[in-house]
């Protein structure tokens, strides 16, 4: 009888390059789109004012004075930092106009806007999700206007991404910069807008999954006119459609996962296999199960659940949470607890805070590297993370203190699980794959 070959040093180890690969399968398209579409003069008209004489301005041939008169009307740009209203200049310098004090004559559906979103930006099934466009704010950057990174403050559960139309005016400058991870995409939209004598009037457009950072640099010339607008699923998306859609995120890790599970030594015994969404996703304040999420995952996170479902895989959203000590020096390190709901942890006891919140929620301690954690503390279960959770996730003020574009705490963004039970080889799932 021979000994089954030992592993020798060099030799990669078969179960991270399985989660190496799951890993580079569950990367999407970036998590914006930009670029610049044609439009025809009447679709550029906007009306504006506070009072009973509001003004015409038409942005085929807007002088620097009809735009500085806009500028003027404008008030300044405030920003959200938890349901406060901020005003401050070293973090956003712009004019803005609330929805009551303007109309444009631009169509989003009538411009072609979106169907770009679709064609452009959503994938597999939710190209063919019917999309409410709601019109959000009209903002003006003068000379050294800017804002800094900022998350779009999430209004409801279905709300997953923000559209920024660019209006064809001469300016320097207020490029819009995306930011994920270590990642960085730089659209220059006043490049995008810019027209010789003669040449058709452009539209500059961005759009984005709202919790994905992103900030506009300081114009250094002329006005850069914007109008903002959320995009929200109108109804539930569809996870699976009856028309079949090409998908190549989906293909990609439905062949992946495939593989890894035909691969008996892969978790032979069974076990837990974790993905960290790549999104955040907008959850109720005090309400915050995690029943909506299906409904509304965006980009690569929807296409990992359907092929999970495809696979007849036992997958589930589990929210992490890990204790924040006020004082990280007077409580005993605690393991982060898997949980089927988000807790409100705001007002959990600081001492054996794991054990309240195991009790109180039906959570289980997960194995992972925890700074001075005793060795007579045990974890309850080990999970093979695919992609590991960077940040917790609480309800606490701390946590959503997060810098967005409208005050409010009702809605805030969430980090979630998605935790696949893999039964051990021969019985992997409902269909014994
Ligand atoms: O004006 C822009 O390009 C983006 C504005 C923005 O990010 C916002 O209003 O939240
Ligand atoms: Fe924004």
């Amino acid at each position: 009888m021979s000994a089954a070959p030992a592993q020798s040093p060099s030799e990669p180890n078969p179960l991270k390059v399985h989660i190496e690969t799951l890993e580079k399968a569950f990367v999407g398209r970036a998590p914006f789109c930009s670029g610049s579409i044609p439009v025809a003069p009447e679709d550029i008209l906007l009306f504006y004012g506070k009072d009973k004489n509001a003004r015409r301005l038409d942005f085929t041939d807007a002088s620097e004075e009809d735009l500085r008169h806009l500028a003027d009307t404008c008030d300044p740009a405030s920003f959200g930092v938890d349901n406060e209203d901020v005003m401050d200049d070293s973090y956003r310098k712009a004019g803005k106009l609330d929805i009551a004090h303007f109309v444009t004559t631009l169509d989003p559906v009538k411009c072609g806007l979106v169907e770009v979103i679709r064609n452009q930006f959503l994938e597999g099934p939710q190209v063919k999700a019917s999309i409410r466009v709601e019109r959000y704010k009209l903002n003006v950057y003068g000379r050294e206007g800017f804002f800094k990174g900022h998350k779009d403050t999430p209004r409801s559960e279905s709300m997953f991404g923000s559209l920024v139309v660019v209006l064809p005016t001469d300016h320097v400058g207020g490029a819009l910069v995306f930011r994920e991870n270590d990642q960085e995409w730089t659209f220059d939209s006043a490049h995008a807008v810019a027209r010789q004598p003669g040449e058709t009037l452009r539209l500059g457009y961005a759009v984005f999954y709202s919790d994905v950072e992103h900030a506009v640099t300081p114009v250094q010339a002329g006005y850069r006119v914007t109008l903002t607008y959320n995009l929200y699923f109108e109804d539930p998306s569809p996870v699976q459609g009856s028309v079949v859609l090409h998908d190549a995120t989906y293909d990609k890790l439905y062949s992946a996962l495939q593989a890894v599970l035909n691969d008996s030594t892969f978790i032979p015994e069974g076990g837990l296999l974790g993905f960290a969404l790549r999104r955040e996703y907008p959850v109720r304040v005090g309400k915050a199960d995690l029943g909506t999420i299906e409904q509304f995952l965006k980009g690569s996170d929807a296409a990992l659940l359907r092929a999970c479902k495809a696979l007849s895989l036992n997958a589930s959203f589990k929210a992490l949470v890990r204790q924040h000590a006020t004082d990280p020096f007077s409580v005993t390190p605690t393991y982060p607890v898997l949980c089927n709901r988000i807790p409100d942890v705001k007002r959990f006891p600081q001492e054996d805070w794991d054990d309240y919140v195991c009790r109180k929620f039906g959570g289980k301690r997960v194995a992972m590297n925890v700074e001075g954690i005793g060795s007579w503390v045990q974890p309850d279960i080990k999970i093979h993370w695919v992609l590991s959770p960077r940040q917790s996730l609480t309800t606490s003020k701390q946590q959503y203190m997060a810098f967005g574009n409208e005050p409010t705490l009702t809605y805030v963004y969430a980090h979630v699980c998605l935790i696949i039970d893999l039964g051990p080889v021969g019985a992997r799932s409902g269909t014994n794959n």
